[in-house]
């Protein structure tokens, strides 16, 4: 089958977005591994499929697959990404648009500048909703790895982080400890693993160990994560600006059941067709 595709980035995350408005796609786990493989397909850290839905004042349903195929509930990069989809596409002419995620209705809002800003909904600190299997709920954690233990906090912004404080994010540990946390037991559906580095009470450094596609350049819930977990430590103050491998993010929260706020930028790279 062909499938045609828009490829789109979002601060370096990458994406496949599919259409699937006007015709229904379905595509095994299989096919989306090898849509997202960066020699025998596309490349992509995530597939987005962008369909209609019938709830009511709801003006898209759209569903993420991660590379390795498996569905997920959220992606901040990627929310970011269908907006400048739709709108370029001219499937709405709304700036302000309503779109179903597997977690739940998330609102995006097309800024004049292109950037885009999406409200996040608030962050869950409640291990099973997570989920994380802890006894207690607490600020942070100790997590034993292989061979060392290290201290985490844990939050999930539709889908799981587990956010760990490092002194230089350049030499972070990020391709030996991120995929030990990403599969650790406590972390029943798996967990995306960050590594923040703070500069200042407004800024940091953060790397991504993603569950599903490993390191990326940037995710955006892995940034509201990182923001909201230094928040709540008392280093961070909103809005907080995170540097990742590919570009700026800038995160809002004013605690509590506050909405988290991302803003960031969106950008459609080429177009094609795959045969599949
Ligand atoms: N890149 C994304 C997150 C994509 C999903 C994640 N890997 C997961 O499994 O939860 C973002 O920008 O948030």
């Amino acid at each position: 089958m062909k499938l045609r595709f828009t490829k789109m980035q979002g601060a370096g995350n990458d994406f496949v977005v599919i259409d699937a408005t006007q015709a229904p796609v379905h595509l095994s786990h299989t096919q989306i591994q090898q849509v997202a493989n960066r020699y025998f397909g596309v490349g992509c850290d995530q597939l987005l499929m962008v369909e209609n839905t019938d709830t009511p004042g709801v003006d898209f349903r759209y569903r993420i697959f991660n590379a390795d195929g498996s569905e997920v509930e959220q992606c901040g990069n990627g929310a970011r990404c269908f907006v400048r989809f739709v709108v370029d596409k001219g499937l709405t002419d709304k700036r302000e648009i309503r779109v179903e995620t597997a977690s739940g209705i998330i609102t995006l809002t097309l800024q004049e500048d292109g950037q885009v800003t999406v409200n996040m909904g608030a962050p869950r600190f409640v291990p099973a909703q997570i989920p994380f299997d802890v006894g207690t709920q607490a600020t942070v954690y100790e997590l034993p790895l292989h061979g060392e233990t290290v201290t985490i906090s844990a939050v999930s912004m539709g889908n799981p982080h587990a956010v760990m404080l490092v002194e230089n994010v350049h030499t972070a540990e990020v391709a030996t400890l991120g995929p030990q946390i990403e599969s650790h037991p406590r972390f029943p559906q798996r967990v995306n693993a960050g590594f923040m580095q703070v500069l200042n009470v407004h800024e940091i450094n953060l790397r991504v160990y993603e569950r599903g596609s490993g390191e990326t350049l940037a995710c955006g819930t892995g940034a509201c994560a990182a923001a909201v977990s230094g928040i709540q430590l008392g280093s961070l103050q909103s809005p907080v600006k995170v540097h990742t491998r590919g570009g700026i993010l800038t995160i809002q929260w004013q605690g509590g059941d506050h909405p988290v706020m991302m803003t960031g930028p969106a950008e459609i790279v080429f177009e094609g067709e795959i045969e599949i």
